[in-house]
């Protein structure tokens, strides 16, 4: 699915104005330190309703405090929030009634079933007991746990507690959710699940922020993407509006010697690819390179050359699809 990178937000209101542009999130210049270390550090963003927002950026980046902060379990040092329209802060009750929240690891108490963590959930939110009734069975189905209903959640898989996860945030039916991580040990099955229900919810008018480094799994599922980087909302390079020109690309052939062979000889700077022979592997097996080309053009024009100088090409195919190939640029950020 196409989408589109918040790299500049739009400007903030006038100063005094509600920060209330829409009813989905919206941050402005956001600081929050533990210590000396600036977790945030004047973040930016908007993630409007109906739309799925990623928040993208390398380990430390400041995704899991800016998610703490949207969910009203953290107070930023300054800036201003509105999540659904309302200021977490100043009034969590309104944001928590408004909003599912999904932390990177499921903690529960063991000793509940999968059915009484979604009904002791739906309680809190003051669901009447038969609707939390209904609502956890609807959810333990939607989340392929109906089996679990009855057993305690200490038996479920990291997988599994993932999805019972996702049940609870959305055991209130929310108009915001914060995912943190929601991928992170589902199945490629209980993937795309995942994919077809934040798809759904978005369409039906939701605001859904996700924290993915699943990058591959983001570019089917996202509307817009925030890149944080040292707690900072940034622009990629490649993301300032069209693709790089020059990006990397796999390459294979029938030989992996000729072609290695071939690319020395023209000056190509090439790696191997993760399933390259080994070394001293005999010469006409098949392998792949990685190496940087200077966009489609360059790569038709590689694909003559090779022809020409009799090297069997089998693919060529750029690495990685654009938020890939955009958060590859922050990695030297990673703290
Ligand atoms: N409770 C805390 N006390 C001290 N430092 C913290 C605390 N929480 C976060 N930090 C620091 O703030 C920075 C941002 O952390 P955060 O967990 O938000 O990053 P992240 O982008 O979610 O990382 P990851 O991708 O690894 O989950 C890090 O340098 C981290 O060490």
């Amino acid at each position: 699915m196409p989408h589109t990178v918040e790299s500049t937000p739009t400007p903030g209101p006038v100063p005094g104005s509600p920060a209330t542009e829409h009813l989905g999130i919206v941050v402005r210049g956001v600081t929050r330190s533990f210590g000396h270390v600036r977790a945030l550090d004047g973040v930016d963003l908007d993630a409007r309703p109906g739309r799925v927002t990623a928040l993208i950026g390398p380990n430390g980046s400041g995704k899991t405090t800016l998610l703490l902060v949207l969910a009203g379990l953290l107070t930023p040092d300054a800036g201003r929030v509105s999540v659904g329209g309302h200021d977490p802060v100043a009034d969590g009750a309104a944001t928590r009634a408004l909003t599912g929240w999904m932390p990177d690891a499921f903690g529960t108490w063991d000793s509940l079933t999968a059915r009484e963590v979604l009904e002791t959930y739906a309680a809190a939110y003051r669901l009447p007991r038969e609707l939390a009734r209904s609502r956890a069975a609807e959810l333990l189905e939607t989340v392929h746990l109906a089996e679990y209903a009855d057993r305690p959640a200490s038996v479920l898989s990291r997988g599994q507690k993932q999805r019972l996860g996702l049940a609870r945030a959305l055991v209130h039916s929310p108009k915001v959710l914060l995912l943190d991580e929601p991928a992170s040990g589902l199945d490629p099955r209980s993937r795309v699940d995942l994919r077809e229900l934040l798809r759904g919810l978005a369409a039906q008018g939701a605001t859904v922020l996700v924290s993915s480094h699943v990058l591959s799994e983001l570019d089917e599922l996202i509307d817009d993407a925030v890149f944080l980087s040292r707690g900072r909302t940034v622009t990629p390079q490649g993301l300032t509006g069209s693709m790089p020109a020059r990006r990397t690309w796999r390459v294979r052939a029938l030989s992996h010697g000729s072609l290695t062979r071939w690319l020395s000889s023209t000056g190509a700077m090439w790696r191997p690819d993760d399933d390259a022979p080994p070394p001293g592997a005999p010469d006409d097996v098949p392998g792949g390179v990685l190496l940087e080309v200077d966009g489609d053009a360059g790569a038709a024009q590689l694909v003559r050359d090779a022809v020409g100088a009799g090297v069997p090409i089998t693919s060529l195919a750029p690495v990685g699809g654009e938020l890939e190939q955009a958060y590859l640029t922050l990695d030297e950020e990673r703290r």
